[in-house]
């Protein structure tokens, strides 16, 4: 038996959905260890957690590294935990988030599916390093910090890898404008603009392929990974030709339903934060994009289900938070005008939980898409085309 402190020496198996390695004692018994090892490498580790199942543990050294990592490029790398797959080549990163999704999904939809699981098309995110457009700093005494990911101590930051450069680069001056607490920053992708969400400044962000530039307040969420954020909208809105009536549900300020609208569908946006539905409302005039109409309501309640259904998409988009939206697959399954849904998922394994109900109805995934939205980290943006039987 072994207890919290332990030191073990393990072979990573593989690496599961969040990030974590999967080892095995020669029990049998499974260890999961914190993010940050890979596959085939024997690494010293600690028990942090002894579980009846299973153990969890961090890694202590790294006794055979893996041929596929290297230094990581980021002076924080040691405290920060913003980028832990970082000594990974970003190619390398994104093979082996295939390989993750590949392992995780059928696991995720249980032993006997029995399901169809289409190819997976990968795309890969066209800048490895310098792809965020948008950051949260943790300000203290006017200079920027990050969480450290060992413990809840503030790492000083110098340069963050993960920002794009007008944004690496203003951000000493930005956090000298803010109090102490955590503020979002963030460039625009046009015009290399830095401003805090503090202040009432709008950043444009276009949409080439669209014809469009959105007004955006740098509070507001959006795709942070702008550039691959083009190939996202496209093989939505791709993936929803044919469909007049589309419904775009967790629509944010609009990255999907105003593109839509501008392709001349007609379409219900429905988000829970207001300045969101705001900020979309404001674009769709400005734009006279008049087939758009966004809408303020808790899509966890059923009286913002009862007005997707009024509306009788035939199609919908729905992009919840990480934590999925329970509950969704049944009131969806109640929608009979629904031929075809976009499901956009920053987590996969919530998303086939809140699936079930419609897979087990006999609706089909026809379509699996990774967009590696997050170099150097292990998350991934997935879209799982999915159609009524
Ligand atoms: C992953 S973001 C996607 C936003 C948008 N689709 C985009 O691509 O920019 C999820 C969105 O869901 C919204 N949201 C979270 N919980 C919600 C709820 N219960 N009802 C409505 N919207 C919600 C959040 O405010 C956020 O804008």
């Amino acid at each position: 038996m072994n207890s919290m402190g332990d030191v073990l020496t393990l072979t990573i198996e593989k690496i599961l959905w969040r990030g974590r390695g999967l080892a095995r004692l020669d029990s049998g018994q499974v260890v999961m260890i914190e993010p940050g090892v890979l596959p085939e490498e024997v690494v010293s580790v600690r028990v942090t957690k002894a579980a009846k199942d299973f153990l969890q543990a961090e890694a202590v050294r790294i006794l055979t590294p893996s041929p596929l990592r290297g230094v990581h490029p980021c002076p924080h790398a040691a405290d920060c935990g913003g980028s832990r797959f970082g000594m990974v080549a970003p190619e390398t990163g994104t093979q082996l988030k295939a390989d993750i999704l590949r392992d995780a999904l059928p696991r995720a939809l249980g032993r006997d599916h029995g399901l169809h699981i289409p190819e997976l098309r990968v795309v890969p995110s066209p800048k490895g390093w310098r792809y965020r457009l948008r950051g949260q700093i943790h300000v203290r005494s006017g200079r920027p910090h990050a969480m450290g990911h060992a413990s809840n101590d503030l790492v000083p930051l110098t340069d963050c890898l993960l920002l794009c450069e007008p944004l690496a680069k203003a951000m000493p001056d930005l956090a000298k404008t803010l109090p102490d607490g955590r503020f979002t920053i963030a460039a625009s992708p046009d015009t290399g603009q830095t401003a805090t969400e503090q202040g009432d400044v709008l950043l444009p962000f276009s949409f080439p392929e669209f014809g469009l530039t959105l007004q955006l307040p740098p509070g507001t969420f959006f795709q942070a990974n702008w550039a691959l954020n083009q190939h996202l909208v496209r093989s939505t809105v791709d993936a929803l030709d044919g469909f007049e009536r589309i419904a775009d549900l967790f629509c944010g300020a609009g990255n999907f339903a105003l593109p839509l609208a501008s392709r001349g569908k007609t379409v219900l946006a429905v988000e829970g934060s207001l300045p969101a539905v705001t900020t979309g409302t404001r674009n769709a005039k400005r734009l006279n994009l008049d087939s758009v109409t966004f809408r303020d309501a808790n899509l966890a309640r059923p009286a913002a289900w009862k007005m997707v259904g009024d509306f009788a998409p035939r199609a919908a988009i729905l992009d919840p938070p990480r934590t999925g939206a329970k509950g969704i697959g049944s009131t969806l399954l109640g929608m009979p005008s629904l031929e075809r849904l976009a499901w956009v998922s920053c987590d996969v394994v919530n998303t086939i939980r809140d699936a079930k109900p419609l897979l087990a109805a006999g609706w089909r995934i026809s379509s699996l898409t990774l967009f590696d939205m997050f170099p150097g980290t292990w998350h991934m943006e997935v879209l799982m085309i999915l159609e009524r039987p």
